[in-house]
């Protein structure tokens, strides 16, 4: 085009002509208004780059001198794994495959539950994308990827501009070989509510139909009528139900009768009876201790004709020594973080566990040597999110007492931080102990957890006590979340809600106990999709069914996705630095948008604020000149 010619031309190829050539002729280019992909993506780019990223503002920068992130290009081919063992033996044959291997097998959590409990979540499609081709050559002995539900499906939309169903897309694709894995909050999604019934096997469906196969299903207070649910769901859709456990207390502390090993025993078998194809024991808080480890895998292994899937943290420190005393006594799988992304409130190493059982009847088959090429890149990757790294640095007994989940021990400190807090974090521990006791030592894991955080911060603030809380002459104010609890709304605990604390906090209000899903009436799917359709000005047909899906778990966060995807367009392809801290006037960045469509983007200048508080960003795309304006947001 004229453009191109003349632009293209020799004498305008070196930027200040390029720059004075555009001042001179604008009008050429106010036509070129298209609001294409790669011009949203200037605009977001220009936009990071004069205004910072919100989410990283204030907080630590990456190291500059560390390693890029380079994902390992292992050159065995994609050979058969547990995918394709699903595929031929179907769910139930699959388990029956899973009692038979000696070998424990292993689940790698890198790509969710690791960067949950450390980073607060925040890691992109881009980088977890990227690693998939390495798993699927260099670790195909994997069990599978835990890489998707829990807190990342709304992360991804709310402070990642990037959409979540695509990340599960991609990283099928590219790992072809290895079950993927999703953590299913029951019959709450991948939300904080309880949805209808007809939601939660929606949801189901399409996260099956985009390539999960190993749904990890349970309940925030152990209550089976609010598994069974999405166990059934699992299990029309072929997939393998993971009915997870779990674990609070301590079996062998008689002062914690109330989670005794014969509840957990019975809990498993119940859930046998409901049709589970595995039992997953999910220790969200890495409570359990080698010696307890020890008794309740071997009291399971006898009671239990399905395999057994051990789910830890290693907040305390101790949790590799907890899943070592577990394969001893027969655990047919553990799960795992790569090391550089493992410890703390993640999982615990993935290969000090391999190499641990190097050369013993379990040997795990996984080879040391592709852990720690993976281990490097994820190390780089982590780099680049020191944004979100959290204080702690050193392993807490403290988690016996207030028994906070691996996933909500830095967010609630992130949270009393904010609310300044954070020097007062030992007494936020303790009142979250005390709330436990208060509410009846519940199971506390999202949203219960998040529940018990919002009443210790509230009394932490207020100056409230446990006995203030206790005393019913003493007025006090309860988060709605609380009510909420105590009402019904998230099922009912073992031996049910303390009464008098729950007559105080309801104030009249009549609780139920039924299962608030069999309340609900059936979601209308296709009012809900014309509803989501006219919030963001499109039609129904525009609205896919996992849009559809996003909609009814999160309609605001959603909502508000689009939007950022309608003004920026696809930053999922932006590199990570760039994402968070934008270029530098020099920088070039190869973004590709597609496989064979790749923009090379150069930041040629930035202006300065002008009298409307705009602000210049000159670029090159491809070679041609391109000048985007962005409001001065500071
Ligand atoms: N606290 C709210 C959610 C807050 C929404 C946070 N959203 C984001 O972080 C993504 C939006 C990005 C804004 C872009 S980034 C580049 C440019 N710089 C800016 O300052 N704004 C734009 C909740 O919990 O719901
Ligand atoms: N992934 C590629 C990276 C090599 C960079 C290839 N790109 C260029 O040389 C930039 C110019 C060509 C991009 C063309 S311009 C017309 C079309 N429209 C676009 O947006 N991009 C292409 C590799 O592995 O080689
Ligand atoms: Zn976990």
């Amino acid at each position: 085009t004229f453009l191109e010619n003349v632009i293209g031309h020799e004498k305008f190829k070196t930027n200040q002509y390029t720059t004075r050539f555009i001042d001179e002729t604008p009008e050429l280019f106010q036509g070129a208004k298209r609001r294409d992909r790669a011009t949203k993506l200037l605009t977001f780019v220009a936009d990071v780059t004069v205004n910072g990223h919100p989410e990283v503002r204030g907080r630590a920068l990456p190291n500059p001198e560390a390693a890029e992130p380079v994902p390992p290009r292992f050159e065995a081919p994609i050979e058969a794994g547990t995918r394709q063992k699903l595929e031929q033996l179907g769910p139930a044959g699959f388990a029956q495959w899973m009692l038979g291997e000696k070998r424990v097998l292993v689940t790698d959590t890198t790509m969710r539950d690791a960067h949950q409990s450390l980073l607060a979540t925040r890691m992109r499609s881009f980088d977890i994308v990227a690693a998939a081709d390495a798993y699927a050559r260099g670790m195909p002995e994997l069990l599978s990827l835990e890489c998707w539900g829990g807190a990342t499906f709304d992360v991804a939309m709310r402070f990642l501009t990037e959409d979540p169903w695509e990340r599960l897309h991609e990283i099928r694709e590219k790992a072809p070989n290895i079950l993927l894995q999703m953590l299913l909050r029951g019959a709450n999604g991948v939300g904080y509510a309880n949805y209808p019934d007809n939601v939660v096997k929606f949801f189901v469906r399409r996260a099956a139909a985009g390539g999960i196969d190993l749904f990890r299903v349970f309940d925030a207070l152990n209550w089976i009528e609010n598994i069974k649910p999405g166990i059934d769901a699992v299990a029309s859709e072929g997939k393998l139900a993971e009915a997870a456990v779990c674990y609070t207390g301590d079996i062998l502390d008689a002062q914690r009768a109330k989670y005794s090993l014969k509840y957990y025993v019975d809990l498993a078998k119940e859930l046998e009876r409901s049709g589970a194809h595995i039992i997953g024991i999910k220790d969200m808080a890495g409570l359990l201790k080698p010696a307890a480890a020890r008794v309740l895998f071997k009291a399971l292994k006898n009671e239990i004709q399905i395999p057994i899937h051990f789910h830890t943290h290693d907040t305390s420190g101790i949790a590799a020594a907890s899943v070592l005393a577990a394969v001893d006594a027969g655990v047919d799988a553990v799960d795992a973080a790569i090391d550089s992304l493992s410890g703390l409130t993640s999982q615990p190493c993935l290969g000090s566990i391999v190499e641990a059982l190097k050369g013993s009847e379990r040997d795990t088959g996984i080879d040391p040597g592709v852990v720690r090429k993976l281990s490097f890149y994820w190390e780089a990757v982590r780099n680049q999110y020191r944004a979100f790294e959290s204080e702690l640095r050193a392993g807490a007994s403290e988690v016996y007492l207030h028994e906070m989940p691996g996933g909500q021990f830095t967010n609630l400190k992130e949270q009393a931080r904010s609310l300044g807090l954070e020097s007062r974090w030992h007494e936020v521990a303790q009142t979250y102990a005390d709330v436990n006791r208060l509410f009846g030592d519940i199971v506390k894991v999202t949203p219960t957890s998040k529940v018990v955080g919002d009443m210790a911060l509230a009394m932490v603030a207020s100056g409230v006590t446990a006995e203030d809380v206790e005393n019913p002459d003493k007025d006090v104010a309860f988060p709605d979340s609380v009510v909420q609890l105590f009402r019904g709304d998230l099922g009912q605990p073992p031996g049910g809600w303390p009464k008098a604390l729950q007559a105080k906090i309801l104030k009249g209000q009549t609780p139920y106990t039924e299962r608030p899903g069999a309340l609900m009436k059936p979601a209308d799917l296709e009012a809900i999709r014309a509803e989501a359709a006219q919030k963001i000005g499109k039609t129904p047909a525009d609205i896919s069914d996992d849009d559809l899906a996003s909609y009814i778990m999160f309609p605001k966060v959603y909502t508000d996705f689009q939007r950022m995807q309608d003004l920026y367009g696809p930053t999922s392809a932006l590199p990570t630095p760039v994402y968070f801290y934008g270029l530098k006037a020099g920088d070039e960045v190869m973004v590709d948008l597609e496989k064979g469509k790749t923009l090379v983007v150069l930041c040629q200048a930035i202006g300065d604020v002008d009298e409307e508080g705009q602000v210049k960003v000159f670029f090159e795309l491809n070679g041609q000149p391109r000048i985007i304006k962005v409001p001065n947001r500071s």
